[in-house]
């Protein structure tokens, strides 16, 4: 599956030094996996986790589902071995934590040649250069850090999230203006599920691709708020239709239940068809 093709609504943390974990998440359906050495692992357990997750790794059996792994920082006592132990790995991308600037994917990809590499949004400067990180050639999608961003400005979190609506934008423009996949921060309160779907609502609003997540159970809510609903579909369905008839009247403007719909709107309604087929191939595979 092409990466502009692939579907990211659900993209699940799971601790590399949780065995149990790492083998449930084989028949987990989200779309995607972080497998986290990071902030999941606490420090006297990252030489044990960096080896067990690169042996669940090599068994394989994860999918279709897109594999990320999560190193430490350049600048942790870990972040090198990891780089190490990573380096032909089958995995779908390396995401480096608290990017700061083009700067630090310019050195993880001289380090690491042949893979692509997956940027964390979650500090003020990262969000301020937002626009370059996402620009960089080997820069393959964004992950928001909401719980660090948060940490970083001193702000105190609302569920409106008004606090970083700046930040979160910001990052989704960056992203689209390159082309590239972007996904939501985590919602902490893993057992409240109302509270996960109206923030889950609030980023596809914003244009996020879908969310990152900590625990199973929020998948199936992931999944459902950033998929095409049924009623989507059949406005696309129909908006095609009745200016495929415009055109071939000879007009350049259809009518759908009383709104105008342009060619960009066909775009619009034919990348959400092809959405809901990639989620269906993934689904099936
Ligand atoms: C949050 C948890 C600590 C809860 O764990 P636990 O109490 O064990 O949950 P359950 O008993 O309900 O678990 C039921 C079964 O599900 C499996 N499980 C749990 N979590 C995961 C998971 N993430 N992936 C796969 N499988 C999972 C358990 O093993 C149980 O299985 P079984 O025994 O077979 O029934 C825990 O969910 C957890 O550790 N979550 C991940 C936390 C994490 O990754 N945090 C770091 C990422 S968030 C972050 O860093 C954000 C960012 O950087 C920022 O700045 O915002
Ligand atoms: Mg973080």
């Amino acid at each position: 599956m092409t990466q502009s093709m692939r579907p990211f609504r659900s993209v699940l943390y799971i601790p590399g030094s949780k065995e149990r974990a790492l083998d449930k998440a084989r028949s987990l359906p989200a779309d995607a996996i972080i497998f986290d050495l990071e902030d999941a692992v606490a420090p006297d357990a990252k030489d044990e986790a960096r080896v067990t997750l690169r042996a669940e790794l090599d068994k394989g059996g994860y999918g279709n589902r897109a594999r990320l792994v999560r190193i430490n920082g350049f600048d942790t006592p870990w972040g090198n071995a990891d780089i190490q132990a990573f380096r032909g790995a089958e995995v779908d991308g390396i995401l480096l934590p608290k990017v700061n600037s083009a700067y630090d994917i310019e050195t993880l990809a001289d380090m690491m040649s042949d893979v692509a590499i997956w940027a964390m949004m979650e500090t003020a400067s990262g969000v301020l250069n937002a626009k370059e990180i996402a620009a960089h050639p080997r820069l393959a999608g964004i992950v928001m850090g909401t719980n660090d961003l948060i940490k970083e400005l001193g702000a105190q979190p609302a569920p409106d999230r008004a606090e970083i609506q700046t930040a979160l934008q910001l990052s989704v423009i960056a992203a689209r203006a390159d082309g590239v996949p972007i996904v939501d921060g985590v919602y902490n309160a893993f057992k409240d599920d109302e509270g996960l779907w109206n923030e889950c609502d609030q980023g596809r609003r914003l244009g996020f691709d879908g969310k990152t997540l900590i625990h199973p159970a929020q998948i199936e809510i992931a999944n459902k708020a950033f998929a095409p609903s049924d009623d989507d579909l059949d406005l696309a369905r129909r908006q095609i239709a009745a200016f495929e008839e415009a055109e071939a009247a000879g007009q350049g403007v259809a009518v759908v239940d009383g709104k105008i719909v342009e060619n960009l709107h066909i775009v619009t309604a034919k990348a959400l068809i092809g959405k809901a087929e990639a989620i269906a191939a993934l689904e099936g595979s």
